[in-house]
């Protein structure tokens, strides 16, 4: 999959004030999703994680700009192919299984729901695969019977992605998949779509506000303010992360990996409605200056293969060990 140079303005909601306005949820979005990765997506609530994933599965049309999935141009074909293109090799696992399952469906109706709709197999071979992906997500036979409602959230959430898996895909987009989980199973629905990430070679869009949780999930971090991409580095360089707004997220999880003095971002996120002219980041940025209002850098290279960055003042290798020494640098 992959997106080039997309946008997405919505019509503003609100009271009479937000008439005619517009909203800038994607702004250039440039993406790529090779075979087997997982691209972790990370950024503040609003910054547009939900908008890019619901352009990946075709919930979302761009305003401009091009999807590519497998080789084809999904913007050049008809409405109903493209909905049917996507909606067999793009599974989706959304936040909250309680809202996203029929509670009217018992588990086994809601997982062979797809089947029947793409009419795949035999009646018999469709109940064949509901059982097996239940075995897959780790469901007893019995849940089958069971009404969305009567199951834990973890194991809803586990339906939720047995259902997204029932058409094969070659895709999962997860957005924060597990923020409405209690703590205590998180991990085993991390655990879970990791697993089947390797035994069944999905490539994955992993979406969630929590930094920490997309670097164990994903082998690229995709960081996002204000609707746009602003880094896209490996799981594995993190820590050399070179875009401020990257740098602060980690330090407001801090781990074990990389301690830091915590960085604190003063001011309200901007509005997308009326985004800051060139950088979106710079009202909030400690290392900003006047050039930066000018226009939206372009990505650069950083040292790390496959590492790129936008920013004109990006955090330097002296920077990386000591957050302290950032905040140090913290102009008015
Ligand atoms: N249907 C819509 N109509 C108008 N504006 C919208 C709509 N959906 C989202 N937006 C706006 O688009 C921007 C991006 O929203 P989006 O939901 O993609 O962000 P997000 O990062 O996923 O946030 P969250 O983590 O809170 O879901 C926000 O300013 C949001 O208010």
């Amino acid at each position: 999959m992959e997106l080039r140079d997309v946008h997405v303005r919505l019509p503003a909601r609100g009271g009479p004030a937000f008439r005619r306005s517009v909203v800038h949820a994607l702004t250039g979005a440039d993406l790529a999703i090779a075979p087997g990765e997982t691209v972790g997506v990370v950024g503040e609530s609003g910054c547009g994680k939900s908008t890019l994933a619901k352009v990946l599965i075709g919930l979302q049309k761009p305003t401009s700009g091009t999807v590519l999935f497998e080789g084809s141009d999904l913007g050049s074909l008809p409405r109903k192919e493209r909905a049917a293109r996507l909606g067999a090799s793009v599974g989706m696992v959304f936040q909250d299984p309680s809202t996203a399952l029929n509670r009217r469906l018992t588990v086994h109706s809601v997982l062979r729901d797809p089947l029947d709709v793409h009419r795949r197999g035999t009646p018999a071979e469709r109940d064949e695969r509901v059982r097996e992906l239940m075995a897959l997500v780790g469901l007893p036979p019995s849940a089958a019977a069971a009404l969305p409602g009567q199951l834990s959230g973890g194991q809803r959430q586990r339906v939720a992605i047995a259902r997204a898996l029932m058409l094969e895909p070659s895709l999962l987009v997860a957005d924060e998949p597990t923020s409405a989980l209690d703590v205590s199973v998180r991990a085993q629905i991390l655990n879970l779509l990791l697993d089947l990430k390797d035994r069944l070679g999905l490539s994955m869009v992993f979406v969630s506000h929590d930094i920490q949780t997309v670097r164990r999930m994903s082998d690229r971090v995709v960081t996002m303010y204000l609707g746009r991409i602003v880094e896209d580095v490996p799981a594995a360089a993190l820590a050399d992360t070179r875009h401020p707004y990257t740098r602060a997220l980690l330090s407001a999880t801090p781990s074990l990996l990389d301690p830091m003095e915590p960085i604190r971002l003063e001011g309200p996120v901007p509005s997308a409605v009326h985004p800051p002219s060139g950088c979106p980041f710079r009202t909030r940025c400690w290392r900003a200056t006047d050039a930066c209002g000018e226009a939206m850098p372009p990505f650069t290279p950083a040292s790390e293969p496959g590492h790129l960055f936008r920013c004109l003042h990006p955090i330097t290798d002296t920077d990386t060990g000591a957050g302290s020494a950032v905040l140090q640098e913290k102009t008015p």
